[in-house]
C-alpha cells in the first residue's frame, strides 16, 4: 500500500522527516506513535500526495506521488488533524457534496450519504448544521466524508485528539468495522492507548526518525518488562528513594513526578520496597505498555 525508503521532508533547512523507511501492507492498521513535532503529519501529509517529498522514495498504491498525484488522491480517504467540514451545511449536505467532488453520479451520492450517516451514526442528525454537532459526531462525520469515494487507504491524522472517552470509542469502535470491512488504515497519534487498541503494527517516532518498529505486544516484550511500579514521593525525596530501591527491579527510572521500577513481578516488588521501609504517597501496579516503550527508547514521555 505504501512503500517509504530514506523519505525526507525539509522546511528551509529544518528536517522534519530524516530519512525514513516505511511499508504499509494492505488490511492492515498502522500506526505512526510520537510526541508532537516528531514528524508524523509531515510524513503523512507525503503519503497523502499533498506535500512534496525532499528527498528518498516514495511508493502509495503503487504510484509516485510526484507523477500521479491526482490518481493517487482519488483512491485515498483523508481524516486531517482539524475537521475542515462545511459548517454551515448539514450533515447529510456536507457528504453529498464531497461526493461530487470526486464526480461520482447524483444517485450514487444520495444513496452513499445514507450508507455513510448510517454508519456514522449519524441518521437521525442528518438535517442537523455542523455547528450543533458535538466534537465527537463531527469527527465521525469528517470520517463518513472521507469514505465517500471508497477509498482502499484511509489517512487519520491524530483521530480522537481532543474527545472525550465515550466518543474515543465510538470512534474506535467505527475503525475496527472500517479495518475488518478490508480498508487499510493508517493513524498517527500521540496517545499509547490508541496506538495499543488500533494498530497491527506501528513505528515509534521521534524527532524525524524511527525509534522502534513492530506490533504493540512485540514492543512492548522487547523494550520493557511485564510489569511497571509507579511510586510518587514528596517533591526532593525521588532521588534518595530510587536510591533505597536499587536492585530491586530489572530498572529503575526516576521522572519529575513519578519513579518508575521495571520488573516481571510487580506486587512482589511493591511489597519488597515496602519492607525496605519505603513509604511512597501512592502507589500502582500496571502492566507495560507503549508508553514505558517511548521512555526507554527516547527517554522522555509521549505527552510532556
Ligand atoms: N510548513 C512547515 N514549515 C516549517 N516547519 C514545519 C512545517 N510543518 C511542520 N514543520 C515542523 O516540522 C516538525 C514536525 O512537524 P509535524 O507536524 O510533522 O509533527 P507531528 O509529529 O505531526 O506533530 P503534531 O502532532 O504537532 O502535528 C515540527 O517541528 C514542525 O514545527
Amino acid at each position: 500500500m505504501v512503500q517509504a525508503k530514506a523519505l525526507v521532508k525539509r522546511f528551509g533547512d529544518f528536517e522534519a522527516v530524516r530519512g525514513i523507511d516505511v511499508e504499509v501492507r494492505p488490511g492492515e492498521a498502522f500506526g505512526f506513535l510520537g510526541p508532537n513535532g516528531a514528524g508524523k503529519s509531515s510524513t503523512m501529509r507525503m503519503i497523502a500526495s499533498v506535500s512534496p517529498r525532499t528527498d528518498g522514495d516514495l511508493r502509495v498504491l503503487g504510484m509516485d506521488p510526484d507523477v500521479e498525484g491526482p490518481r493517487i488522491r482519488a483512491r485515498l480517504g483523508v481524516v486531517p488533524q482539524q475537521d475542515n467540514l462545511d459548517t454551515e451545511l448539514t450533515v447529510r449536505q456536507n457528504l453529498q457534496i464531497y461526493g461530487r467532488y470526486f464526480g461520482l453520479s447524483r444517485a450514487h451520492v444520495r444513496s452513499k450519504a445514507e450508507e455513510l450517516m448510517e454508519f456514522a451514526q449519524l441518521t437521525d442528525r442528518a438535517n442537523a448544521e455542523v455547528d450543533s454537532l458535538s466534537g465527537g459526531m463531527k469527527r465521525r462525520l469528517t470520517i463518513a466524508r472521507s469514505l465517500v469515494n471508497d477509498p482502499e487507504l484511509l489517512l487519520l491524522d491524530e483521530p480522537t485528539t481532543g474527545l472525550d472517552p465515550q466518543a474515543r470509542h465510538l470512534l474506535w469502535d467505527r475503525l475496527f468495522r472500517l479495518k475488518a470491512g478490508g480498508t487499510t488504515l493508517i493513524i498517527t497519534t500521540h496517545y499509547m492507548d490508541e496506538a495499543e487498541q488500533l494498530c497491527d503494527r506501528l513505528v515509534v517516532m521521534d524527532n524525524g526518525r524511527i525509534a522502534a518498529e513492530g506490533s504493540p505486544a512485540d514492543l512492548i516484550s522487547r523494550y520493557s518488562t511485564r510489569e511497571v511500579v509507579e511510586l510518587r514521593f514528596p517533591n526532593g525525596e525521588q532521588e534518595s528513594a530510587a536510591k533505597q530501591i536499587e536492585g530491586l527491579a530489572e530498572r529503575v527510572e526516576v521522572l519529575p513526578d513519578r519513579v518508575l521500577l521495571y520488573t516481571m513481578t510487580g506486587e512482589a516488588t511493591l511489597e519488597q520496597a515496602h519492607a525496605r521501609g519505603l513509604r511512597p504517597l501512592s502507589s500502582l501496579v500496571r502492566r507495560s505498555s507503549l508508553e514505558d516503550v517511548f521512555l526507554r527508547l527516547t527517554g522522555r514521555t509521549l505527552v510532556d
